[in-house]
């Protein structure tokens, strides 16, 4: 009998100390790379903002940015993968090499422009009603009156002055002309590594994401921050469309897959201003390589969309220079796309196109059209729903995809 009590006391002391082990172990785990002054560091900041485990921390009082900026809404929250279950599931995403060339069947719609041209090209003796369906084809394909032009004299010249039927050599000249169209000397690299600002300090690459929404743009956020994750950048989002309160969950979502942390307001409707500076702050001090901001970028009119981009791209530029304004477009929305376009380079500096739903779509000439209308590169091209269906444009792969 004294035995028996003595066993349970033993159990009952190893069942208690394990729970207490087990506690402790969870509470001392740290989350990662947060910035000072937030997670449960405490303190040096009055306010409040919320990691997403819901334990309380102190965080920072962000500076207002700017006299009309809404100081009385609490500063946005850092998001964040919190303990050891989830570190242990974190996806890595695919290279960006390759992407391009795994992704080629997406663009087999838009192959329909270069196999109906190879068919009418191939002719023995092309007729001027074969010129016009080359013609019609390529307005279709929403290429653009001035491309077009150019690139049916040059067909007729060089079809007239080899005087070839052969497949082959027909297919190399669609291919040249075509590429000089695309213009393989852009420069189309991303720039994503820390500047050096006035003050001589380091800072993050700021990147600000602009574009209207049904665009994809958010979800091109998302699979910009995987493809920068897989060439090894360290990276922070900024959840600054408000407008929308599920692009910010849809943001955490992308950002937890990939153990990227976002910043964003636990106020519905805050100022996108106030966010997208307190993320530059965060990545800044947390001294990561890119900060994504993900914007609104409403177009009831010019005025309130210059407004709003204006506002942010000014109280960001206090914390960062900005490298890159990257404006989405959905490849599938033809010449309402190519006004969107015209708005937002008149609102602000675009120096990139991301050409979403490019996949399954015949108008892949709209990347040519895109480029001259504004004079900036495509620089990634989205081909599909999967997280890494986002690739940095290729001008020979999409080219070759086109008439192969
Ligand atoms: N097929 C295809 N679908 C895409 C692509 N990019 C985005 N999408 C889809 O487009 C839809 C809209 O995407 P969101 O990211 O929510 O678009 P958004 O409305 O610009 O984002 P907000 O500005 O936050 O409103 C989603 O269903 C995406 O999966 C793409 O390259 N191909």
């Amino acid at each position: 009998m004294l035995e028996d009590i003595w066993i349970y006391l033993v159990l009952a002391v190893v069942v208690i100390g394990g729970g207490a082990v087990a506690l402790f172990a969870g509470r001392g785990r740290k989350p990662r790379d947060l910035p000072p002054g937030s997670g449960d560091s405490g303190g040096a900041r009055s306010g409040t903002a919320t990691l997403d485990t819901g334990t309380d921390t102190a965080a920072g009082p962000v500076a207002p940015p700017e006299a009309d900026t809404d100081t009385t809404a609490p500063p946005p929250a850092v998001e964040q993968e919190s303990d050891a279950p989830q570190a242990a599931a974190l996806e890595r995403p695919e290279p960006a090499a390759g992407r391009m060339v795994r992704l080629r069947e997406r663009l087999a719609r838009s192959g329909a422009l270069g196999s109906t041209l190879l068919r009418l090209l191939s002719r023995g003796d092309i007729s001027e009603a074969d010129w016009e369906e080359i013609e019609e084809t390529l307005l279709l394909a929403d290429i653009g009156a001035g491309p077009t032009d150019e690139l049916m004299t040059a067909l007729r010249t060089r079809v007239k002055v080899l005087g070839t039927t052969d497949p082959e050599q027909v297919r190399d000249i669609l291919r040249e002309e075509l590429l000089t169209l695309v213009d393989p000397d852009m420069d189309r690299r991303l720039a994503a590594s820390p500047v050096v600002g006035d003050d001589g300090e380091p800072h993050p690459a700021t990147i600000l994401m602009v574009g209207v929404n049904g665009t994809g743009k958010t979800t091109t956020v998302g699979k910009l921050a995987r493809l920068l994750v897989a060439e090894d950048r360290d990276v922070l989002l900024g959840a600054a469309d408000t407008f929308r309160a599920a692009a910010a969950d849809q943001l955490a979502t992308w950002g937890e897959r990939v153990g990227v942390p976002v910043v964003r307001s636990d106020r519905d409707g805050a100022d996108p201003a106030a966010v997208a500076f307190d993320a530059v702050k965060a990545g800044r001090e947390a001294g990561v390589d890119v900060v994504l901001v993900d914007t609104a970028g409403r177009l009831q009119n010019k005025a309130g969309l210059m407004d709003e981009l204006g506002k942010i791209k000014r109280v960001v530029a206090r914390q960062a220079p900005v490298s890159e304004v990257l404006l989405v477009l959905d490849a599938t929305t033809g010449q309402n796309g190519m006004r969107q376009a015209q708005v937002f380079a008149e609102v602000v500096d675009v120096t990139g196109i991301v050409l979403t739903k490019l996949d399954g779509t015949a108008k892949g000439g709209i990347v040519v059209a895109v480029q001259r209308e504004l004079g900036v590169p495509v620089k990634f091209v989205g081909l599909g729903e999967g997280p890494d269906d986002l690739a940095p444009f290729d001008p020979k792969g999409f080219v070759d995809a086109l008439v192969s």
